[in-house]
């Protein structure tokens, strides 16, 4: 089990309508995927549930809605400063049931918080406009007012920030929303769900439902009563959820599968490209939607570059995430590590050779050793796959154009980064790269204040920054003749 402060932010049961909600003799456990070790259990719920949370979230709507934006806000910052106050119990939960490294987990804390402390924020800007009427007799003018019920899907990679993501900006503009956090990962959420209980949040306006991802999501993208969902994961299940929408014409946000390129030209700052791929590369162990999955080394850096890169990635250390110093935790489970076995082993047949790593260490477990390939071409599954692993490829180029098509040669758009000390190249590639976020210079690009998300099969809409919020607003205008 997990040893918190706070031992009542462990929950094994849903919040639903203002009340928590266990399932007696329908429990499913949660296992730390370090060591397989069961740190909890939550309800496994189904339909029934899901069809309770969408209509409790609908008798919430009009008070929530009718409260002043102030009043929303006020609720968000208090949410805010729980969740900082209550940073340690979270990542240790985190750690407890996702595995990355502590460090980090409360890295993701933070960058959870942020959203909510944004998004407290945001809810007081939400202004409208007026229209200068085309006639004398006529006034026009354009109000904003909140979706209404809301429905989030949510990954495991990171627990927290993938629900705070969303339902801070949903909060804030006056929608209610149910969240289904992934299998793997229900603790944080549902901890979360505590403090936003603790904070103020009415009964109905967050509510938190754990179990059949499928009987749950079916009944969530089913509703006419849902008039958005925001989903969070894979391309492959993205499409699903979106056509199960389809039939009730719900309003989409989709942060969906990377191929992120890693771009580094013979002119950049080596320190800082090494440092930048150390970032992007092996964060959560390389489990990130915006990971560098490619890295594109130009010829007459791509010996020095391999060589400093190997030497970093020898610094670091596997191990469990509650271990002092570890820097790369487990893959969330065996799949995980079949996958990245997969992209090594095509790899290496196809001509690739392996610098280091290219296993699981001796311990076993969900670990897998950070890997350098060199010598990768775009015929391997690791251009045209998400990893998801703690691999990194290189791949040798002679010239801007040929990069440049190359990295574009993906059904995916989500993250690409390039490194160079040529203002001029800066403006030709970061316009040319197809991506709906471009790093220069840096691996790490993701705040609460910038539009995070995809284009191409990577997604749809933005979460976060001013337009975060807009994804959970319609628009209304409204004509009204004084003649
Ligand atoms: N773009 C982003 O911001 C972003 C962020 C994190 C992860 N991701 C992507 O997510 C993937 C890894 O996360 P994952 O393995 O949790 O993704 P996943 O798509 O397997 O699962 C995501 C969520 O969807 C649920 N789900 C799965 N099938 C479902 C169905 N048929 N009906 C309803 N719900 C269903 C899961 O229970 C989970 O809650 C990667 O592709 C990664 O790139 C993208
Ligand atoms: O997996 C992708 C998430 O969006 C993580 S982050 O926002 O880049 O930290």
């Amino acid at each position: 089990m997990v040893t918190l402060k706070d031992s009542t932010l462990l929950r094994s049961d849903c919040l639903i309508d203002g009340k928590w909600v266990a399932a007696p003799g329908r429990s499913t456990p949660v296992t730390d995927p370090a060591t397989g070790r069961i740190v909890g259990q939550v309800p496994d719920l189904g339909a029934a549930e899901a069809e309770t949370a969408i209509a409790a979230a609908a008798r919430a709507l009009p008070a929530w809605s009718a409260r002043t934006a102030k009043d929303r806000g006020a609720i968000m910052r208090r949410w805010f400063d729980l969740v900082v106050a209550n940073a340690d119990d979270l990542a240790a939960l985190m750690t407890a049931e996702q595995g990355k490294p502590l460090a980090e987990a409360k890295g993701e804390v933070i960058y959870a918080a942020s959203f909510l402390e944004w998004f407290a924020e945001e809810a007081k800007r939400i202004y409208g406009e007026t229209i200068p009427a085309p006639t004398a007799d006529k006034r026009l003018l354009v109000i904003k007012q909140p979706v209404g019920v809301c429905a989030a899907i949510t990954p495991w990679n990171f627990p927290a920030a993938m629900i705070t993501r969303k339902a801070a900006p949903a909060l804030a503009a006056g929608c209610t929303m149910i969240v289904k956090p992934a299998e793997q990962t229900p603790l944080t959420a549902l901890a979360l769900a505590v403090l936003a209980e603790r904070a103020g949040v009415p009964a109905g306006v967050l509510q938190v439902v754990t179990g059949d991802a499928r009987a749950i999501g079916g009944v969530l993208t089913g509703s006419d009563v849902v008039r958005k969902l925001s989903f969070t994961g894979s391309t492959e299940v993205g499409r699903i959820l979106m056509s199960q929408c389809a039939p009730t014409i719900k309003k989409l946000s989709l942060e969906l599968g990377g191929n992120a390129p890693f771009i580094v030209f013979d002119d950049a700052d080596l320190d800082a490209a090494i440092a930048g791929a150390l970032a992007s590369k092996y964060r959560n162990a390389g489990q990130t939607c915006v990971c560098a999955n490619r890295l594109y080394i130009q010829a007459g850096i791509y010996d020095a570059f391999a060589a400093r890169l190997a030497e970093a990635v020898r610094a670091m250390k596997i191990g469990q995430g509650t271990e002092p110093g570890v820097t790369v935790g487990p893959l969330i489970d065996g799949d995980a590590v079949r996958k990245v076995e997969s992209h090594v082993a095509d790899a290496l047949a196809h001509g690739a050779t392996l610098v280091m790593g290219g296993r699981q260490p001796p311990a076993g477990g969900n670990f897998y050793e950070p890997t350098i390939l060199t010598g990768v071409t775009q015929k391997m599954k690791v251009a045209r796959e998400e990893t998801f692993g703690p691999v990194a490829p290189l791949f040798r180029f002679e010239t801007e154009e040929e990069v440049i098509a190359m990295a574009n040669d993906t059904e995916f758009g989500l993250a690409a980064y390039f490194y160079t000390e040529n203002v001029r190249r800066v403006w030709r590639v970061a316009e040319a790269l197809e991506y709906g976020m471009v790093g220069h210079n840096t691996g790490l690009i993701s705040n609460e204040v910038a539009p995070f998300g995809g284009v191409k099969q990577s997604g749809l809409g933005r979460e976060g920054s001013r337009h975060g919020i807009e994804e959970y607003l319609e628009i209304k205008y409204l004509c009204s003749a004084i003649g």
